[in-house]
This record gives structure tokens, C-alpha cells and sequence, in this order.
């Protein structure tokens, strides 16, 4: 089976994610798609960053009519910053019988020969790249396959600070996304 991992802090997922993870399994030969909640990304600042168990909630309520779409808290039981490449190592190991690829943004194609041994991921990992807003210079590697999608300027940022303010964020995430956020009083 094939696999698409789309990896993220989802603080929290909203249908910027969701639009291009069904865009990109939609066009390409991926069997499902995995969303990985990154307990703590290892280029951005904890403030703001509600428990990793709501995150994952959330997820599951986002992708729960998506047939295709899974969610993983691996990295919840790995050490952090959680570092992509020993997630890829761990899951591979895990899933033998499992091909998996990687999903990216264009933004974060820029930074990537930053990330923990990028070159192992290169080396074993397919990449499908997806466009991003504000994206400079690229990084061009037969691995790498770019995946025509729409570009979508929405962010957690700004769904995080609208909520602060008071302002409605309805459409910008899945209704029961908003219901548990709102529940919850999450982001206030
Ligand atoms: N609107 C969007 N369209 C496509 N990809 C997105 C969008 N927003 C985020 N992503 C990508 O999804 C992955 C996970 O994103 P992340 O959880 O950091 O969300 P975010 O909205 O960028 O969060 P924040 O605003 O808190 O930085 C990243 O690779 C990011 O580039
Ligand atoms: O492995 C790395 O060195 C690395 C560096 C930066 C980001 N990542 C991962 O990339 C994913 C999405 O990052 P971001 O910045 O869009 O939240 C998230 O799961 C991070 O853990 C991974």
C-alpha cells in the first residue's frame, strides 16, 4: 500500500489541509493518506500550541467522512522536536509492507536542506510538493514531484488570533472542528 504523509502541527487543521490533501491524493497513486500530528515542530516557538490531544481530535473530527484519510499520533510516543526523517525511519519500520511518501508545502521546500538529515529523506522517500503563497526558491531533485493545486492563503495563525479577537471562523474549518474548538474554549 501506498502512502501519503502529510505532516503538520494541525493548531488546528482547517480546510486549507484538508483541500490539498484530497487534491493530492486525488492525483496521484497514493492508496491513502496519513495525517501526522507533529507534537512540536522543531522551527516553531511552543506559545500558543494547545495540548497535542485536541490537535489529534480535531483531525479525527476533520477527515472522519473521508474514506481514504487516517490520522497518526506516532510522534506522541517520540522524543521532540519531532524530527521528520526518524518519524519516516519509524513508520517504515513498523510497516514493512507499506511505501510511504511525503507531502510538502513549496514554503517548506525552501527551508528544507535545513531539516535533520534531508538527505536521507531524499535518498528513500518519494516528495510530492504542493504551491504555497510567498514561496522564493525552490530545490529541484528527481525525488521530487510537484502536484498541481490550488493556493490556499489560510493559516492556523489566523484562524487562532480571529478566535482570540472574537471574530467567526465558520468555513474556514469543518463545522465539528469549530462546535469542539468552541466547546472547549479553545484559543481564547
Ligand atoms: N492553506 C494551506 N494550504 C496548503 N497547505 C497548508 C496550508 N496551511 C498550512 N499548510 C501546510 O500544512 C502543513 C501543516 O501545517 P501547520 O499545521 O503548520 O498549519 P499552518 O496553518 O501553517 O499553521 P500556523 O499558521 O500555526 O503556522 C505544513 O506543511 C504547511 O505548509
Ligand atoms: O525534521 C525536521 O528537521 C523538520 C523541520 C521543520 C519541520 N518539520 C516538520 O514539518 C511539519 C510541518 O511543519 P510546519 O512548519 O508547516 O508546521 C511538522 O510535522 C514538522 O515537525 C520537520
Amino acid at each position: 500500500m501506498k502512502v501519503g504523509l502529510y505532516f503538520g502541527s494541525f493548531n488546528p487543521i482547517h480546510v486549507g489541509h484538508l483541500i490539498i490533501a484530497n487534491v493530492l491524493y486525488d492525483r496521484t497513486d497514493l492508496d491513502e493518506v496519513w495525517f501526522v500530528v507533529s507534537p512540536q515542530n522543531p522551527f516553531k516557538k511552543q506559545q500558543a500550541l494547545i495540548h497535542e490531544f485536541d490537535r489529534l481530535r480535531m483531525v479525527e473530527l476533520a477527515i472522519a467522512d473521508h474514506f481514504h484519510f487516517r490520522v497518526s499520533d506516532v510522534e506522541f510516543r517520540m522524543p521532540r522536536p519531532s524530527y521528520t526523517v526518524d518519524t519516516l525511519t519509524y513508520l517504515s519500520d513498523q510497516y514493512p509492507q507499506h511505501q510511504f511518501c511525503l507531502f510538502l508545502g513549496s514554503d517548506n521546500l525552501t527551508h528544507f536542506q535545513k531539516w535533520k538529515n534531508h538527505q536521507a529523506i531524499l535518498d528513500n522517500y518519494e516528495i510530492f510538493v504542493y504551491p504555497r503563497p510567498r514561496e522564493t526558491k525552490g530545490f529541484v531533485h528527481p525525488k521530487i514531484k510537484t502536484i498541481e493545486a490550488p493556493l490556499l492563503d489560510i493559516s492556523a495563525t489566523f484562524i487562532r488570533k480571529s478566535i482570540q479577537e472574537g471574530h467567526s471562523v465558520k468555513y474556514l474549518l469543518p463545522d465539528k472542528v469549530e462546535e469542539y474548538i468552541l466547546d472547549k474554549k479553545l484559543y481564547q
